[in-house]
């Protein structure tokens, strides 16, 4: 599967955000997408997806323009920043409805064993984060869209998450947008920079100082 998006304009009220997009996602690769707040990352993903309609854009799959928004096709999943697994629904259940192995899940993430009868509710903000990121990344799907998806786990979770990423992408095209620099410069392989408004694909990751996105020796000790 290929994904692109292109020539994207969007505007809110009279202030334009985005203008001048491209970006290139496929199967096999981790595409990822820095840029300082506010800079428009959670609105480009929103717009790939289909929930925000911009002035215009032009999304392609396979080279063919899809006229359609994309969750309609029924190949992609989304994890945006907020929480979209209902308070009320038990883990076991989120189970079934994705048609995914509780036991797999235990492998990955042996503590929470406990919680297989529990409501949502009950898992703390980092946990229920873990469990969506979890399902957006391995329920049935050609494209996955990650906004932040290691920015509220602890080290030791974000290795586990990145490792599943990489099997993951053996057969889905992955995009992810996240502060944390570092993780997403290990998994990625291609990075887009949105700055003022457009993007611009990295092709040496001393581009993100030049750039001004990070400051000069970062990279040295990351
Ligand atoms: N619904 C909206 N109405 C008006 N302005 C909006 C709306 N959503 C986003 N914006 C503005 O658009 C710009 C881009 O926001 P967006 O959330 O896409 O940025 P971001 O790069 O994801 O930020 P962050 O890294 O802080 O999460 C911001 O200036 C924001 O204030």
């Amino acid at each position: 599967m290929i994904f692109e998006l292109d020539n994207v304009e969007l505007y809110f009220k009279n202030k334009r955000v985005l203008n001048g997009i491209y970006l290139k996602a496929e199967t096999g690769k981790v595409t990822s997408i820095l840029g300082r707040n506010g800079c428009g990352k959670s609105s480009l993903m929103n717009i790939a997806f289909g929930y925000l309609k911009p002035k215009f854009k032009l999304v392609r799959l396979n080279n063919k323009p899809l006229l359609k928004p994309l969750y309609l096709t029924g190949s992609a999943k989304y994890l945006p920043q907020y929480n979209f697994i209902p308070n009320g629904m038990k883990l076991s259940f989120i189970f079934k409805l994705y048609k995914l192995s509780w036991n797999n899940f235990i492998e990955n993430f042996n503590n929470f064993s406990i919680y297989k009868n529990s409501k949502i509710k009950a898992l703390s903000g980092g946990e229920r984060r873990i469990l969506e990121t979890y399902i957006t990344l391995k329920a049935k799907s050609d494209i996955v869209f990650l906004d932040e998806p290691f920015s509220h786990l602890s080290p030791l979770h974000i290795e586990v998450v990145k490792e599943i990423i990489d099997i993951e992408k053996k057969q889905k095209a992955i995009i992810i947008s996240d502060h944390m620099y570092e993780h997403i410069i290990e998994s990625s392989d291609d990075i887009y920079l949105l700055k003022n408004g457009t993007t611009k694909k990295i092709e040496k990751l001393t581009e993100l100082e030049d750039y001004k996105y990070l400051s000069e020796g970062c990279l040295i000790t990351s």
